[in-house]
């Protein structure tokens, strides 16, 4: 019987001696074998294709363990096309004559010791050029699937082209072939939208997906191709052709920058569309990446929408290259004296300021952003103007950072901090640029103060119904009742508790709340922030997450975790102590619904005696594809 070829997802299995960090990556579902024989021979042909990267790639080491997860998933549309089956979306059209040579030269790739046959000097060049960047598209891979394992996209792609040819794909080494042409156009149709956002439309040749951002499923767009990627391309929208009219309203675009800049991607749809796309995301996500029984999953509720859907963001972080002809004027450090660049030929450079552009790391000129709060637009050109000014003190490119503050607590009205009308700047806010300067928030009745160059959520106008939600899901746990029959007290553990937006929002309902977090700035504040609320039951710890179980002597049966990691998600051995703690209660906050979905299912196959409650989205950055999933899991009672 023919074996099921290797996926990188199962060759993960065999790379063992990289994966044994201390912190999981995100890998998928792993199939279950019974057949101890054929995991063997799976095995003995994946490490055969291991090699064969790794006789390409003999630099690549065991990188260091996952820092950051990406967070891509396949995406369904709200009203998604039959998707085709991979007989029946087999190639249209034959490849262009480019894409054809493209191809000989890739299908040589696995056997690269093998000489080719009779080929002229420039075409051995060009062979060799292509054989080295695929060398090091697979160099890249290898590294990022060891931080964060199979891209989302990759289901996508398996889908699209069928999972024989996927398949077939890897086994031959065919994945990282510059299948498509650079700067060719093509026609073709959108099938789908991935978790970034992008439509995926199959290539004419069957075998190869294109993501074109700012298309829609159903959509016939002329696409331009930038880049080839792992068996995909990246593409440009040239124009909609055939646009998809119930879902397109090109009237609701905010912002002029909108299909340019790279920040953005759903602001060609309604509000409830963005929602019901985000919900999509959040079931492919569990579905691929928690490995657990669709039974074990259940349905996925309503994105938890933001009340502001534009002037929301109380965060951003436009960034600069250093001008080239800065860099060339400072001749590389030599010139001396008078003939450095100084402030008054500083205004004499042209660079942007801004965001990357679709599909690229190029900087684009931007002088306003609708997501971001009124507030900010008003300091934005100020800021740029600064940059502009003192351009030539930096030593390289960098980062912005502009953060809207309330000014004092007392002055803000309720409508000021939520109401969607708020498209004129506050006077109750200000802009802080300072890194180590304080931001102050509020949400509901707690106060907040942070320094500006720590994490605080950035959507300030949906933290009331996020905590308002988890504030629910927790007191619909009744711990066991007293001796006396009365309601016991409830703990809690606030695990990557940044300056302690969940624990003190919440330390009403419990006895006492234990915050832990890895910045001590953010940890100090923490503690400052319990004193300006006149919180008394809240403690905080600055390490590692995972160290809060060793101080703490909760009753399991009456504690909740809520766990609000970074985008990587949750290291091992935290998750191994979670499940010693044995809480009656988790809820799992998440920017990443990968790793989530990855770590849930590493802590029910851990402790099968947790079953997961709910799941849902949250949607605090409206307009583009980032969704935050809210995960509730409880402890089986026993009774
Ligand atoms: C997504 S933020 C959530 C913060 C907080 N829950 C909130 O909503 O404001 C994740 C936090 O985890 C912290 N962090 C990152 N790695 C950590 C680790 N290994 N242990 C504890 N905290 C960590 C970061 O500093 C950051 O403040």
């Amino acid at each position: 019987m023919s074996l099921p070829l290797p996926s990188f997802a199962r060759l993960a299995l065999v790379a063992s001696p990289i994966r044994l960090s201390t912190t999981p990556r995100l890998v998928p579902a792993q199939p279950s074998f019974s057949n101890p024989l054929k995991l063997l021979s799976m095995v003995e042909s994946v490490q055969a294709v291991i090699g064969s990267v790794r006789s390409l790639s003999t630099s690549v080491s065991p990188p260091p363990p996952s820092k950051r997860a990406r967070s891509k998933s396949p995406e369904n549309h709200p009203h998604p096309p039959v998707l085709a089956s991979a007989s029946a979306v087999a190639p249209s059209g034959e490849p262009s004559s480019e894409s054809t040579q493209g191809s000989t030269s890739h299908h040589a790739l696995p056997a690269a010791t093998a000489a080719p046959p009779q080929l002229t000097p420039e075409q051995r060049q060009k062979r060799k050029e292509l054989e080295r960047r695929s060398k090091n598209k697979r160099k890249d891979y290898l590294k990022s699937f060891e931080k964060s394992g199979r891209e989302p996209v990759e289901f996508d792609i398996e889908e699209m082209v069928g999972k024989q040819k996927f398949d077939e794909i890897l086994s031959k080494g065919e994945e990282f072939r510059d299948a498509l042409v650079r700067d060719e156009e093509l026609e073709v149709e959108i099938v789908r939208l991935n978790s970034h956002g992008d439509g995926l439309a199959l290539a004419p040749s069957g075998d190869w997906v294109i993501a074109v951002p700012n298309t829609l499923p159903g959509e016939k767009v002329l696409c331009r191709i930038i880049s080839n990627e792992r068996i995909w391309s990246r593409a440009v929208l040239v124009k909609v052709l055939v646009k998809n009219e119930s879902l397109r309203r090109d009237e609701l675009v905010g912002c002029k920058y909108f299909g340019t800049c790279g920040g953005c991607q759903y602001q060609m749809l309604t509000y409830q569309d963005q929602l019901n796309i985000k919900k999509r995301v959040v079931e492919n996500a569990f579905k691929h990446y928690s490995g657990l029984d669709a039974s074990l999953i259940p349905a996925v509720m309503e994105t938890m929408p933001s009340p502001k859907q534009y002037n929301y963001r109380t965060k951003l972080t436009p960034h600069f290259d250093l001008p080239q002809e800065l860099r060339k004027r400072r001749g590389g450090g030599r010139r001396k004296g008078n003939n450095q660049p100084s402030e008054k030929d500083a205004g004499e450079y042209e660079f942007n300021i801004g965001f990357d552009c679709v599909g690229t790391k190029r900087v684009m000129d931007i002088e306003e952003c609708p997501i971001a709060t009124a507030t900010i637009n008003k300091d934005l050109p100020g800021e740029r103007e600064r940059v502009k000014k003192t351009i030539h003190t930096y030593k390289n490119g960098a980062t912005i950072l502009l953060r809207d503050s309330l000014r004092e607590y007392t002055s803000v009205a309720e409508d000021n901090l939520v109401a969607d009308s708020d498209v004129s700047a506050s006077p109750d806010t200000v802009t802080v640029t300072d890194h180590k300067a304080t931001v102050k928030e509020r949400v509901a009745e707690t106060l907040f103060e942070s320094p500006a160059g720590t994490f605080f959520q950035n959507n300030r106008s949906i933290l009331p119904s996020l905590i308002e939600y988890v504030r629910d899901q927790v007191l619909a746990f009744v711990p066991p009742p007293t001796e006396g029959g009365l309601e016991a007290d409830r703990y809690l553990v606030d695990a990557y508790c940044g300056s302690g937006l969940f624990s003190l929002c919440l330390a009403k309902i419990f006895k006492e709340v234990s915050g832990v977090e890895i910045s001590s700035e953010s940890i100090k504040y923490a503690n400052k922030n319990a004193e300006l609320n006149g919180i008394t039951n809240a403690k905080f710890l600055a390490g590692e997450a995972e160290k809060i179980f060793a101080q703490i002597q909760y009753p399991s049966d009456q504690t909740t975790v809520i766990i609000d990691p970074p985008r990587r998600g949750c290291d091992e051995a935290f998750i191994t102590q979670l499940v010693n703690l044995g809480p009656a209660n988790i809820v799992y906050v998440s920017c990443n619904v990968h790793t989530q979905a990855r770590d849930v299912g590493s802590l029910l196959s851990k402790a099968p005696e947790y079953e997961i409650l709910s799941i849902r989205g949250a949607d605090l950055f409206p307009q583009t594809y980032h969704v935050e999933g809210v995960c509730v899991l409880r402890k089986k009672r026993k009774d």
